[in-house]
């Protein structure tokens, strides 16, 4: 049986990760063009100056996704292109890339889903607060309004941010990304809701435009299972699933949050300070979403933690979600199962730990549209008598989009598929090292691209439609 005639088969990129170009043709800077060449924030000194200089090579990139057959292109556009210092004048010759990318995209017939916001916020913002200050939520409105106006007679798909979890706590619990603030729980959960706050607001602006498309959010989706069915164990799932996905997806879909952390946060005196009229904003407008996009990699496996893990020292190695490490309130820490599969980034293998959550996410949301707007296998590719042979990642989606045909049979609406990644790409913390591409990029050989196996491979699926997953 084939996938959906509607379901979408695409692949996804970040502005960061594939541009380069970060101070060309008027683009302001960003908060990770600043963070990346901080000595030891990143992995081998990478940072996005040329990433893999998409900037002025997308064409021949755009044209490889059409050899390949993809229906979609998932891709963010750079806040700083298009508002150099984050609030203020607009730079047109930003409009005029993004509008570049959108008609080549659709020269080929490559639907555009459009992320606004992939973590490279422009430096006067992150320098005013980041996502703690109001200002920045009001800007990304702003922000966001111009891109509806600019290409939304050509673009109908919107993603306002991506992975929200990531960058607030790698922001201000971790310290692995910008703002590189570790402990500060306060600062996170503000930002979140800070987040939350410009997400609503910018579905309202973009539903008041009836420009007749489709607009959500793309959030990690990491579905947390107890080791054992011992009491404390399960609750401690309970408690990842609370404040790891809950507290990302009921503001959104719900319009308000989660009470069991809600009551936490008072407790602990981590209560945003929000208004009423920001509260009302999330309520008015959950209704308004149109789908969710879920970023599944892996679920996680939890048991009860029983230390006290204030002012934990964190580091790169710590922030990749490798299984081991406790959760920041200490109350409970991951583990490596025995029984389980793991790539070489320590990141658990399972399908059906995919489809066990999204039923979890279909009896709590009821029957919103998804999208996986990510999934995929980060690796070290083989090479052998010149090709990429990564078996491993055909493998690997194979498995996943099984597995997917099997929860839209079971009545998930799920309408999409987006591989992470269409190309290889810069990694926030491993560089180069961890590829998860279609498309190899040589950096050995001017960043000359080369299909991988997994190219041929997904063109075959798409042309099929799955028919024999
Ligand atoms: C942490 C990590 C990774 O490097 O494996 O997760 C998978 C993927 O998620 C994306 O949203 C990030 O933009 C991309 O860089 C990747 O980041």
């Amino acid at each position: 049986m084939k996938f959906p005639h509607d379901f979408l088969f695409g692949a996804a990129s970040a502005s960061f990760q594939i541009e380069g170009a970060w101070d060309e043709d008027g683009k302001g800077i960003t908060n990770w063009d600043v963070f990346s060449k901080i000595p030891g924030k990143t992995f081998e000194g990478t940072n996005g100056d040329v990433a893999i200089d998409h900037y002025h090579r997308y064409k021949e990139d755009i044209k490889l996704m059409a050899e390949m057959g993809l229906e979609s292109y998932r891709f963010s556009i750079s806040w700083a292109r298009i508002l150099p210092t984050g609030d203020g004048e607009v730079n047109v010759k930003g409009l005029e890339f993004y509008n570049n990318v959108i008609n080549e995209c659709l020269n080929y017939g490559i639907v555009p889903f459009v992320t606004l916001y992939h973590w490279d916020l422009p430096l006067t913002l992150e320098q005013d607060g980041g996502w703690t200050n109001k200002r920045t939520a009001e800007a990304f409105v702003k922000y966001a309004e111009i891109c509806f106006r600019a290409f939304g007679d050509r673009v109908k798909h919107w993603i306002t941010f991506n992975e929200t979890v990531m960058f607030c706590g790698l922001g201000y619990l971790k310290g692995a990304h910008p703002p590189g603030i570790q402990n500060d729980e306060n600062k996170y959960f503000q930002a979140t809701h800070y987040v939350f706050y410009a997400h609503a607001k910018a579905v309202e602006v973009y539903k008041a435009l009836n420009h007749y498309g489709e607009i959500g959010i793309t959030h990690v989706f990491l579905p947390a299972y107890s080791i054992d069915d011992k009491h404390e164990n399960v609750l401690a799932a309970r408690h990842a699933n609370e404040y790891e996905t809950f507290w990302y997806y009921d503001p959104i879909l719900n319009g308000e949050y989660p009470a069991y952390v809600v009551e936490q946060l008072k407790e602990r005196g981590w209560t945003p300070s929000w208004t009423e009229e920001e509260l009302d904003t999330l309520k008015r407008n959950a209704g308004k979403n149109d789908f969710i996009g879920l970023n599944y990699y892996q679920p996680i496996r939890v048991k009860k933690y029983l230390e006290a893990v204030s002012n934990m020292e964190h580091s790169r190695e710590t922030s990749t979600l490798a299984p081991g490490n406790p959760s920041f309130d200490g109350f409970y820490r991951t583990v490596k199962m025995e029984d389980k599969t793991y790539t070489k980034w320590g990141w658990e293998i399972s399908p059906q730990g995919f489809l066990d959550g999204l039923h979890m996410l279909k009896e709590r949301y009821g029957d919103i549209k998804m999208y996986v707007t990510e999934n995929g296998l980060g690796d070290e590719d083989p090479i052998i008598d010149g090709e990429i042979v990564d078996v491993p990642r055909i493998k690997y989606i194979e498995e996943h989009l099984k597995v997917i045909k099997r929860a839209i049979n079971e009545g998930i609406h799920l309408k999409g598929y987006y591989a992470w990644s269409v190309i290889d790409l810069l990694s926030w913390l491993n560089g180069y090292k961890k590829q998860y591409g279609f498309i190899y990029v040589d950096h050995h050989d001017q960043l000359n691209r080369k299909k991988k196996l997994s190219f041929h491979w997904y063109k075959h699926i798409i042309e099929t439609r799955g028919e024999e997953l």
